[in-house]
């Protein structure tokens, strides 16, 4: 059985001659037996292909981008006990709950600063090389930097139903504030229109074209008329015609007032004759602002 001498690169085997021409290159002889010396060449070519191949992959992963678990602070700030133990150290998530018993700045340190980005004490700890290297076994994700816009909408979805209930109660609280503004209209608006109403009353009685009366005068004054026998208290401001008047008022010759209810009134009378003799028998001092309508 005859043996070849092979020269090979790197690899371990026991050392003949090292002839070396270039001095930085390693030259091991191995004393093989031919066939196996052939199996031993062809399994350094698979090694070699195999080595070769998980280089490779080794390159195209580092190239292909990694997927990473973004998680918020809040997330984070939940896993805070010995049972379940997260830390953000510079951004990234380590999950040291595992790691807790054996970590040799003690399980307290890595518990106290859950909840937040501990960049700084891990730092001022002065770890190792390989204390960062240890670190990545633990590495489970990422802070998401990304605003949390979901949490916003919820939040404005919120605030409408507190802006109604709010609504609501202040509703029902200052209820009285606008009813009373909407009172206080309606009774101006109110004044307002008698008030019109008087100042149209004037106008027309003045004019003596009222409701086909003749309206001989208006009186003006707040002393009561209405003392004998029944007599009826007219609505105030309104127009009486004449033939409605009271018996009593006819036989005086007098009018259907209603003097005692309103400073204002309107007279009405068939004639002249007849006003004169109202406020002569009746009234004659009372009235000083009495009008009368002698052109009728
Ligand atoms: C996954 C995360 C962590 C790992 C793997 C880790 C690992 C280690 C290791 C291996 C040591 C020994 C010293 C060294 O080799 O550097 C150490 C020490 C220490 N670590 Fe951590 N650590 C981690 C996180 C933290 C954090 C977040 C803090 C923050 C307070 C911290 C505080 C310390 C302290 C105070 C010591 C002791 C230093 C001393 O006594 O000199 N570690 N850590």
């Amino acid at each position: 059985m005859g043996f070849r001498l092979g020269l090979r690169r790197g690899l371990l085997g026991r050392r003949v001659s090292p002839e070396v021409q270039n001095p930085n290159e390693v030259a091991v002889a191995v004393l093989l037996p031919r066939q196996a010396a052939v199996d031993s060449s062809r399994s350094l070519v698979i090694l070699g292909r195999r080595r070769l191949e998980a280089a490779e992959q080794r390159e195209r992963e580092e190239e292909m981008p990694t997927l990473t678990k973004l998680y918020s602070l809040e997330d984070a700030a939940r896993h805070n006990t010995a049972d379940d133990c997260w830390v953000v150290v510079d951004g990234k998530i380590y999950d040291v709950t595992k790691y807790l018993d054996d970590h040799p700045g003690g399980a307290d340190v890595l518990l106290e600063v859950t909840g937040k980005d501990a960049k700084e004490e891990f730092d001022d700890a002065g770890h190792s090389e390989s204390a960062k290297e240890l670190m990545q076994d633990y590495f489970i994700g990422e802070l998401d930097p990304t605003p949390n816009i979901p949490e916003m909408e919820v939040f404005r979805k919120e605030q409408d139903v507190n802006f109604a209930s709010k609504l609501m109660a202040n509703a029902a609280q200052y209820w009285p504030i606008p009813a009373t503004v909407v009172g206080i209209s309606v009774v101006i608006a109110v004044l307002y229109a008698r008030q019109k109403k008087v100042a149209n009353t004037i106008q027309n009685a003045k004019s003596g074209s009222v409701n086909g009366c003749f309206v001989r005068g208006l009186a003006l004054g707040n002393h009561g008329y209405a003392s004998g026998g029944g007599m009826t208290q007219l609505s105030p401001l309104k127009y009486t015609r004449w033939g409605k008047a009271h018996p009593l008022s006819k036989q005086w010759g007098g009018l259907p007032l209603n003097f005692e209810q309103s400073p204002c009134s309107v007279v009405c009378a068939p004639t002249i004759d007849q006003m004169t003799s109202f406020f002569a028998h009746v009234h004659p001092s009372c009235h000083p602002g009495a009008w009368m309508c002698r052109n009728c």
